[in-house]
């Protein structure tokens, strides 16, 4: 599954964007017990037990079917980045969740089609995350703008709780996303406790229009993105976290890139012209690894094997 980076500046916890860099897991139910190899990132570092995180959402997952699985192996090929803000716990959850799918499929305990299949990972990956910007990129691929539905949207009509939905949109093939990686890590839960309860109107208005502006810029008028990636909810409130990543910002919007903190942080993301990527690297200097990637067309994919 890809990696994806939330928010792209005013889109927060709505907007996401998939990235072709994959972690790959494969599962398979066994033997007792839970035997997980965990290889690249995080290895030595997560628990290699029954606490691992798509070990948990696999067992979850098979148990809500009402299968019982004895054993569950996992072998883990990890090439995201943990909290660095590059959706790493919203890939692992997605993974797990698309493995179950498919060994219920194939133990024949459910016969779903491929967007019932989606829906369901795509709401179950929103419940174990609390929202639902990183995991609809990485189900669906592509720049995700996602909703839930709550019953204020049909007053008066029954409201379908719980419910998540996600439209994806074709990005304009100029626009290229360059992600500057620091060595250290924020836990998006200590990102989330800096927010405010509540914002200036103010704020929130400017924020929802360039929002709005964005969704113009990423798939038609790039040259707008510096002004649409605009936001006053979340990356000031968050910089003392984070003031190298602060910094970068500042230097990378200075020179006229469309900088913004990638999720949670601390990694930044620019969304930049085709012609400028290359310069990331040299305004970004020591201390950030800066990978150019490409925006990935699709998100989880499943697939049994023999
Ligand atoms: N592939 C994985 N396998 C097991 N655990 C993982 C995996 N990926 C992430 N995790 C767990 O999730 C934690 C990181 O989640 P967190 O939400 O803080 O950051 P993130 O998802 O990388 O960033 P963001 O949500 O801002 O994009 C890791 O420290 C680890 O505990
Ligand atoms: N929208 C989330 C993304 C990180 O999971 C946040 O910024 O807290």
């Amino acid at each position: 599954m890809p990696a994806t980076s939330a928010n792209l500046g005013p889109g927060f916890d709505s907007f996401g964007l998939a990235l072709e860099l994959r972690d790959v897991v494969q599962a398979r139910t066994g033997a007792e017990g839970t035997r997980i190899e965990v290889h690249g990132e995080g290895a030595g570092k997560v628990p290699a037990d029954a606490r691992h995180l798509v070990a948990r959402v696999v067992r979850e997952e098979l148990a809500a079917a009402g299968f019982s699985a004895p054993g569950l192996e996992l072998v883990c090929r990890n090439v995201i980045p943990h909290g660095r803000g590059l959706g790493s716990s919203a890939s692992a959850i997605v993974a797990g969740l698309a493995a179950a799918r498919a060994l219920l499929t194939a133990a024949g305990v459910v016969d779903e089609d491929d967007a019932q299949t989606r829906d369901r990972v795509l709401r179950e990956a929103t419940r174990w995350e609390g929202h639902p910007d990183n995991a609809a990129p990485a189900v669906v691929g592509g720049f995700t703008i996602a909703w839930s539905a709550h019953d204020d949207a049909h007053p008066g009509r029954p409201g379908h709780p719980g419910a998540v939905h996600a439209v994806r949109l074709g990005v304009h093939p100029d626009v290229r996303a360059v992600v500057c990686v620091p060595d250290t890590e924020l836990a998006t839960s200590r990102a989330r406790a800096l927010l405010p309860a509540t914002v200036p109107h103010a704020d929130a208005a400017l924020t929802a229009g360039r929002a709005g502006l964005l969704v113009h810029a990423l798939t038609a008028d790039p040259d707008l993105l510096l002004e649409a990636t605009v936001e006053r909810l979340h990356q000031a409130q968050r910089a003392p976290a984070m003031p190298d990543t602060a910094q970068l910002l500042d230097r990378l919007r200075r020179s006229g890139l469309a900088a913004v903190v990638s999720g949670a942080g601390p990694s930044a993301l620019v969304l930049a012209p085709a012609a400028r990527a290359a310069e990331v690297a040299g305004l970004a200097g020591p201390g950030w690894r800066v990978l150019d990637l490409p925006i990935a067309t699709d998100g989880v994919r499943a697939r049994v094997l023999d």
